[in-house]
């Protein structure tokens, strides 16, 4: 007679274990590698001298699509998956197609993960993010957290879906004990974002914005909302950084806040980038358009207290940013492809 191997119980599954060495030879797929922290992820792991990296754009391989994302992963076989693949946008993008959010993000995670889990995939790591909390969370924002609220409406769509996600990473250890963990990182920006006029984020939108407002000689620049409310940006090459770290050092089925600490108003956001591009004139605050959650500070003290600390600053990062933009307006992205903008 065989006896079968013992389940790992719950409380197996609920104590954190130390993750095995994530090696350049592992091969990591990186889901969403041409995005703004999947490229960053690429980037980070080439670097660290990693050469089985795989990745597909949504033209390869649509991660909705279950069957095409089953066959991807039984395909190639990696020993690590970065889930940086979502349907992505700023607060109007996400009032808008509330919808589009919520069901692609879900069919491709969901995919994603029971590909994962169906292949032999050693280690994962899902990004979230912070919308997940609720909108009137207390300041700094702890992971405990969660689920303890209402939600922002302008984003409540995605934010269910993430949550879900957290709960796919939770319940597949919980069931299959396997190591996979989930990372919830504060807004980001850096090269390669998403610089459309409307779907994107406020940091590549006002960049773009002010860049345009130098050329035209334009004494006024519109900014979205009050300018009140507070947000805390990640240079996204820290977020690749941290998320190197996490998958080396981190193992539990709680989820991990990736963020700086600090946080600015979006006036004073502003204020930087126009000072950044060089252009000088009136703000107008377009009150029309929506302020979303006031403020989402996150408090980042499980992630520092593993030994992990972010290292470009908002003037640096802003700067960087910038200088890429201005060096790549031939390709610059926007919401479905590669434009070119004005220098
Ligand atoms: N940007 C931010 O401020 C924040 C982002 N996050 C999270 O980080 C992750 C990455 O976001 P970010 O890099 O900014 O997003 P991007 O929009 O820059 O990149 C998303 C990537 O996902 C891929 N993708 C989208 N839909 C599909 C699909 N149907 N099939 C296959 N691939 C698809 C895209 O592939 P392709 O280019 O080939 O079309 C793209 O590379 C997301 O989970 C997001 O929620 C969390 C907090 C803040
Ligand atoms: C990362 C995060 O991103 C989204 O949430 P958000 O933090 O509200 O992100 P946002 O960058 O779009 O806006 C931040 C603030 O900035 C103001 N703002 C000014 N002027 C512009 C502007 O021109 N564009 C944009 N987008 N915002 C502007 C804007 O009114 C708001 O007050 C979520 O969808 C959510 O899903 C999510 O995860």
């Amino acid at each position: 007679m065989t006896t079968l191997p013992s389940s790992p119980t719950a409380a197996d599954l609920s104590v954190e274990h130390t993750p095995a060495r994530l090696t350049p030879d592992l091969s990591v797929y990186v889901a969403g590698h041409r995005g703004l922290a999947g490229s960053a992820v690429w980037r980070a792991l080439s670097k660290r001298g990693f050469t089985g990296l795989i990745g597909a754009s949504s033209s390869e391989v649509d991660l909705r699509d279950r069957t095409a994302t089953m066959d991807f992963v039984s395909a190639n076989r990696p020993d690590v998956m970065i889930v940086a693949a979502a349907r992505v946008g700023g607060i109007l993008a996400n009032d808008t197609y509330p919808a589009d959010f919520l069901s692609d993000n879900l069919r491709i995670q969901v995919n994603l993960m029971d590909a994962a889990r169906q292949f032999g995939v050693q280690r994962l790591l899902f990004l979230g993010s912070s919308c997940i909390y609720p909108k009137f969370a207390e300041q700094p924002i702890k992971e405990s957290s969660l689920l303890t609220g209402a939600l922002e409406p302008t984003n409540d769509a995605y934010a269910i879906a993430k949550i879900a996600g957290i709960m796919q990473v939770q319940s597949i250890r919980r069931q299959f004990g396997l190591p996979y963990i989930s990372a919830m990182p504060t807004n980001l920006y850096g090269q390669g974002d998403n610089f459309d006029a409307t779907n994107s984020h406020v940091m590549p939108a006002l960049i773009r914005r002010f860049h345009e407002a130098k050329l035209t000689g334009a004494q006024e620049v519109t900014i979205w909302g009050s300018g009140t409310p507070r947000r805390e940006f990640l240079h996204v090459d820290d977020l690749a950084s941290a998320l190197v770290f996490l998958l080396e050092n981190y193992d539990s089925p709680d989820t991990v806040n990736v963020g700086t600490g600090t946080d600015v108003t979006i006036r004073e956001l502003a204020e930087t980038i126009a000072d950044v591009v060089g252009w000088q004139g009136n703000l107008r605050f377009d009150t029309s358009k929506p302020d979303g959650t006031p403020r989402k500070l996150l408090d980042v003290s499980r992630l520092r207290g593993l030994g992990w600390a972010p290292e470009v600053s908002l003037r640096d990062g802003v700067e960087s940013t910038y200088r890429w933009f201005t060096s790549n307006l031939n390709s610059i992205r926007i919401e479905d492809g590669l434009v070119g903008l004005p220098g």
